[in-house]
């Protein structure tokens, strides 16, 4: 079911009931058959996910990208690009999480790659979520590409300056992403330390493996968490993760 233009209205109504919220990365470059994504993605969908975000940074070809969407066409919540460039980028999605990379020291990921695909963009008619998206740590690959400045992780004061300045400038959401397959996650209390500072829809990925993990961060008042890893290498782990997440509440 097309969801194009009410995707950020769906996101704004599942947060107001207070509910955590989790988000499946499909990364087309790792789906190894159309059979593979067909059954993970209807496992993910019954454990409760709330949107499929597709996406990665290495290696992803248009055709692997629609063969993906095509696969995920009838579900009916929310199927939102994840792009590391403007070439992920198809009318099959319903939306695109149009990212920042604030903390990076390379303009062309700051404002450079998003002037190039606002266009294609419209074009394409996807509803863009104006996201900022925050590297904490080395951030793995995203991190080297995305050409971060390291936010230590037990920085929580330079993480909220970057987090209160994308408020500022009217972004709907902040993403700290620890980078895919990161050995350590996001801090909960980064995650709490931010949310005291700012009303802003926090996503937070990167090495998330854990049902404790996954509940620690959510109840530390984290909107949205993001899986990626742990679909591909367990996937009976990532929906019990799901279900952990939409039993907690975030907080106030
Ligand atoms: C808004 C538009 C059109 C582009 C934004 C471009 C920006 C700002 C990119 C930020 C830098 C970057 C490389 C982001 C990658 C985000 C992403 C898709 C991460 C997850 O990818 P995985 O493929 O899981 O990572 P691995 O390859 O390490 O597993
Ligand atoms: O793959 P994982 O480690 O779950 O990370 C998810 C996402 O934050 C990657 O950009
Ligand atoms: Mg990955």
């Amino acid at each position: 079911m097309k969801m194009k233009g009410k995707v950020k209205n769906y996101i704004d109504e599942m947060l107001h009931e207070k509910r955590s919220l989790h988000f499946s990365l499909i990364d087309p470059d790792k789906i190894r058959s159309i059979d593979e994504l067909s059954r993970l993605s209807k496992q993910l969908y019954d454990a409760g996910t709330d949107a499929f975000l597709i996406g990665g940074t290495l290696g992803i070809s248009k055709s692997e990208l629609e063969l993906c969407l095509d696969i995920l066409e009838d579900f009916e919540i929310p199927k939102i690009l994840f792009p590391s460039n403007i070439n992920i980028v198809s009318e099959k999605a319903d939306a695109v999480l149009f990212m920042s990379l604030l903390n990076s020291d390379d303009i062309y990921y700051v404002i450079g790659a998003q002037v190039m695909g606002a266009p294609i963009i419209k074009k394409n008619k996807l509803e863009p979520l104006s996201t900022a998206y925050i590297i904490i740590g080395h951030g793995g690959t995203a991190g080297h590409i995305g050409r971060a400045r390291v936010i230590p992780f037990d920085n929580f004061e330079l993480a909220s300056a970057y987090v209160m300045a994308a408020e500022f400038m009217g972004m709907d959401f902040a993403y700290l992403e620890a980078g895919s397959g990161s050995p350590e996650t996001v801090k909960p209390e980064m995650v709490s330390a931010v949310k005291k500072i700012s009303r802003i829809n926090l996503i937070v990925g990167g090495g998330i493996r854990s049902e404790e993990k996954a509940e620690k961060i959510a109840s530390a008042g984290a909107d949205i968490i993001v899986t990626g890893n742990v679909i591909e290498s367990n996937i009976e782990n990532a929906t019990k993760i799901i279900r952990r997440i939409k039993q907690t509440k975030s907080i106030e």
